[in-house]
């Protein structure tokens, strides 16, 4: 079966060891403050012998592998997408593309699969050492104290975790960048803007270990992680750096100097403006922030956990009041995503990535290319369609109605039992008017045409543009009955803090965030890996 990405899990757990030590104190000791993030805080060592863990059973799934997955996907892409562009065909002629691709992926998704997790015995994780260690301790240890206990059991723990790891290399600091302007005496390691293909490589740096606690704290076992899953997170956080440079070396700083006064509050305030976190969202922060000093001066460290809850609760709250925590489609029955934005703000590029997202998490998938307006946008998406390997329903004719592309990829999608059908959309009409019409009338012919299937409206907004790109969303809100953002192009942008701004001003949840141009840099979106991308040492 594959590994279903829209299905990963991405929340912060309370599974772990660490975590689970954090909830009994916190209930033990004292209500859940940021002051008591010092005490409950995972122990570095068992969080490093949990990174060392995850990369020996990664080393050994890819030695266990004949050929290196990323490496043999991204090459069998590259030649498909020089393969000369597939000329335009009538609907009932188009037929799937490149099947002895999709042969070659299968056989090469294997490995990385959640299946094979179990041949893989050589590590135990840290919850399975907890539970074996957790009887002993209980028989042993009954007289000691909680604390001794923890302590004790952490120890244990941590044996046991260092005789199952391999000898790695200490965490390389990535390159520093000479350009950081930080007035902070602290200058912290960064990655570089560059984009190097790490897709295949795999290192034993900062970022592995960055990414292993990320997942460490969300419940996750060492042999459940996925060398693509600990790249994607170091995507994230490379993406971010730039945005995390401009607010955390100068917010440590603020916070740094002691308990904040109200001229502090006045810097992190600009600071948070600058990366387009946008007025609404930033007055809320800094509200949030005021109303816990108004109690109670804040340690530096306590000061960033704090805004970190804040941030986390924030992005969080459009999801929860969607009631769609899982932004996934629905296994054996059609589930239409409707793809709308401005053009230029990566929708082409999106749906290529989540068709690609979907056929390898197991969905029968489908493209309609229904922005007709637009000659070259059907070429485009049609591009994409034979890099993931997932047909495009498009109509030959110049200047076709949407609508019928749309009810023909329906048509479609109903004989080939399609379980996600992405619907490509114009951007850019004569004018408001027609741009709403249209996709009004998209709409109409989705509900006659398929009355039972799972419809979603994303709407695919362009970071780089912050505060710039929100207004321009403002036409497609009123048009299109949004259910979601897709934020894209969040890779070396300063204007990371927008996603702020999309939930607070949109009122949206973010469901799906791009971090680069290739065809696996589009991840659905997890509030606590971002918050900790952005805000992260
Ligand atoms: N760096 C980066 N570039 C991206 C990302 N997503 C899309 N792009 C780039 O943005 C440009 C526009 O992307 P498209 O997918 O063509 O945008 P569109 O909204 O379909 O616009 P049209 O093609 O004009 O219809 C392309 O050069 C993409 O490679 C991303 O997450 N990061």
């Amino acid at each position: 079966m594959a590994f279903n990405w829209f299905r990963r899990q991405h929340n912060e757990s309370s599974n772990t060891p660490a975590e689970v030590e954090k909830t009994e104190q916190s209930q033990d000791q004292a209500p859940s403050t940021p002051d008591a993030a010092p005490t409950t805080t995972p122990d570095a060592s068992d969080l490093l012998a949990f990174a060392k863990a995850a990369y020996k059973n990664i080393q050994q799934k890819q030695q266990d592998a004949p050929i290196e997955t990323e490496a043999v996907t991204e090459a069998v892409t590259e030649a498909v997408t020089e393969a000369p562009v597939v000329e335009e065909q009538k609907i009932e002629e188009v037929t799937s593309l490149a099947p002895e691709v999709e042969s070659v992926e299968e056989s090469v998704e294997e490995p990385v699969d959640e299946n094979t997790v179990d041949t893989v015995d050589s590590t135990e994780s840290v919850a399975e050492v907890s539970d074996e260690v957790a009887p002993t301790a209980s028989t042993n240890l009954s007289n000691l104290s909680f604390i001794e206990r923890a302590a004790a059991e952490r120890e244990a723990r941590q044996q046991r975790l260092m005789q199952s790891a391999i000898d790695v290399p200490a965490p390389q600091a990535e390159k520093i960048d000479v350009n950081v302007v930080s007035d902070t005496s602290d200058i912290e390691t960064e990655e570089t803007e560059e984009t190097s293909d790490f897709d295949s490589d795999l290192e034993f740096d900062d970022g592995f270990v960055w990414s292993a606690e990320v997942l460490a704290a969300q419940g996750r076992r060492p042999e459940d992680i996925s060398i693509e899953e600990i790249n994607w997170l170091k995507k994230l956080r490379r993406g971010l750096s730039k945005t995390r440079r401009n607010i955390v070396n100068q917010l440590k700083a603020i916070v740094g100097k002691g308990p904040l006064n109200s001229a502090a509050v006045t810097e992190i305030e600009a600071l948070l403006l600058q990366a387009d976190v946008g007025v609404e969202a930033t007055d809320y922060i800094i509200e949030a922030l005021q109303t816990k000093l108004r109690s109670e001066a804040l340690p530096a460290d306590a000061a960033i956990a704090y805004l970190k809850t804040i941030l986390k609760d924030m992005l969080e709250a459009p999801i929860q009041k969607s009631q769609k925590n899982v932004f996934a489609p629905e296994k054996d029955t059609l589930n239409i995503w409707l793809m709308t934005g401005v053009n230029g703000a990566g929708k082409t590029t999106t749906i290529g990535k989540l068709a690609h997202l979907s056929q390898k998490s197991g969905y029968r998938t489908l493209i309609g290319a229904a922005d007709t307006f637009r000659a070259a946008a059907v070429e485009q998406v049609k591009v994409w369609g034979t890099r993931s390997n997932v047909e495009v329903i498009s109509n030959p004719g110049k200047n076709t109605d949407p609508a019928a592309v749309v009810f023909d990829a329906i048509t479609a999608a109903n004989a080939r039992n399609t379980e996600l059908l992405l619907v490509d959309t114009a951007g850019r009409l004569q004018n408001k008017k027609n741009l709403m019409d249209e996709l009004s009338k998209v709409r109409r012919i989705i509900d006659k045409k398929a009355p039972t299937a799972k419809v979603e409206s994303l709407l695919v907004l362009d970071a780089t543009l912050g505060q710039n790109g929100l207004r321009q969303a403002e036409v497609f809100s009123q048009a299109a009955q949004l259910s979601g953002v897709v934020l894209t192009k969040l890779d070396g942008t300063a204007k990371g803090g927008v996603a702020l701004a999309v939930v607070k001003q949109l009122g949206l949840p973010i469901r799906f965030i791009g971090a680069g141009e290739g065809i696996e840099d589009l991840r659905p979106f997890s509030s606590y890996e971002f918050v900790e991308a952005l805000l992260s040492n």
